[in-house]
């Protein structure tokens, strides 16, 4: 097969990641994982399990003591490395505070595309843009840290998105979110080009927006396809495993 119809490599892989807090048991133990353009993957998990560690050892935001981390094929090794993919791939944090630091909303959400090299009226379009598809139009000069739980997590979802990234990694994304604006952000999800893995506990919403269903457990992910949510399949908490009923 020639080079130019060889699959592309996956935007994402994770190889043999082995992680343990100082003093703790391992969170990670040789955990594998892929994601592949156009995917869209589901990480549930008991709490403590480790899911957030992990997007963080993804973003080169912790080190871990062993194993590698691939972006668009090529290894992420240095400190550039790792700034680079997080140019590329953007984090939802679990809770908004940790992504807001601005006074306004249009400059928190300005400040990513500038950071990318934008000029600033370019930088300014691009943020008024995704604000506006994210109907949040008139919150422009609105405070950010008086702003209310659930419009925090769509604020910091359009820092993210203004950058335009080739992947999200989206970290509970529907905490503290009122119905509609969960429905609205199922409806914005899926109307996205970009591949993403989603950590919630919220089944139902992971059925709505993913195609895959991984678990993390033990310090491993498992993505085997009898953890994928079909299209038809009853999806339930059996336990602290997600349980799906085949047809
Ligand atoms: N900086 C830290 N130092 C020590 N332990 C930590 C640190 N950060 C997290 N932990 C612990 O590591 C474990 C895994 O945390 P993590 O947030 O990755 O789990 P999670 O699967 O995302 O959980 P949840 O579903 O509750 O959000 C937890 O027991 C947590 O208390």
């Amino acid at each position: 097969m020639s080079e130019s119809n060889s699959p592309p490599p996956p935007i994402l892989e994770a190889q043999g990641l082995t992680f343990a807090y100082p003093g703790r048991e391992r969170l990670m133990d040789g955990l594998d994982f892929i994601l592949r353009p156009g995917e869209r993957i589901g990480l549930v998990g008991h709490n403590g399990a480790g899911k957030t560690t992990f997007f963080l050892a993804l973003m080169g935001l912790l080190k871990p003591q062993a194993g590698r981390v691939f972006f668009n094929g090529s290894e992420a090794c240095t400190e550039n490395d790792f700034a680079a993919l997080r140019r590329r791939v953007g984090l939802l944090f679990q809770n908004a505070d940790d992504q807001l630091f601005s006074p306004t909303v249009l400059e928190d959400v300005t400040f990513g595309p500038l950071n990318l090299g934008q000029p600033p009226a370019q930088a300014r379009e691009t943020a008024l843009r995704t604000l506006g598809m994210l109907n949040l139009s008139g919150f422009e000069e609105r405070v950010t840290h008086k702003l209310s739980g659930g419009e925090k997590r769509l604020v910091a979802l359009a820092c993210v998105l203004a950058m335009e990234p080739e992947a999200l990694l989206l970290d509970e994304p529907t905490s503290g979110l009122d119905p509609e604006t969960r429905e609205r952000l199922i409806g914005i999800l899926r109307g996205l080009p970009v591949s993403y893995v989603i950590i919630s506990h919220d089944l139902d919403f992971l059925e709505h927006t993913t195609g895959l269903l991984c678990a993390m457990e033990h310090g491993k992910i498992d993505c085997s396809p009898r953890m994928s949510i079909h299209k038809h399949a009853h999806v339930h908490i059996h336990g602290d495993k997600p349980h799906v009923h085949q047809e």
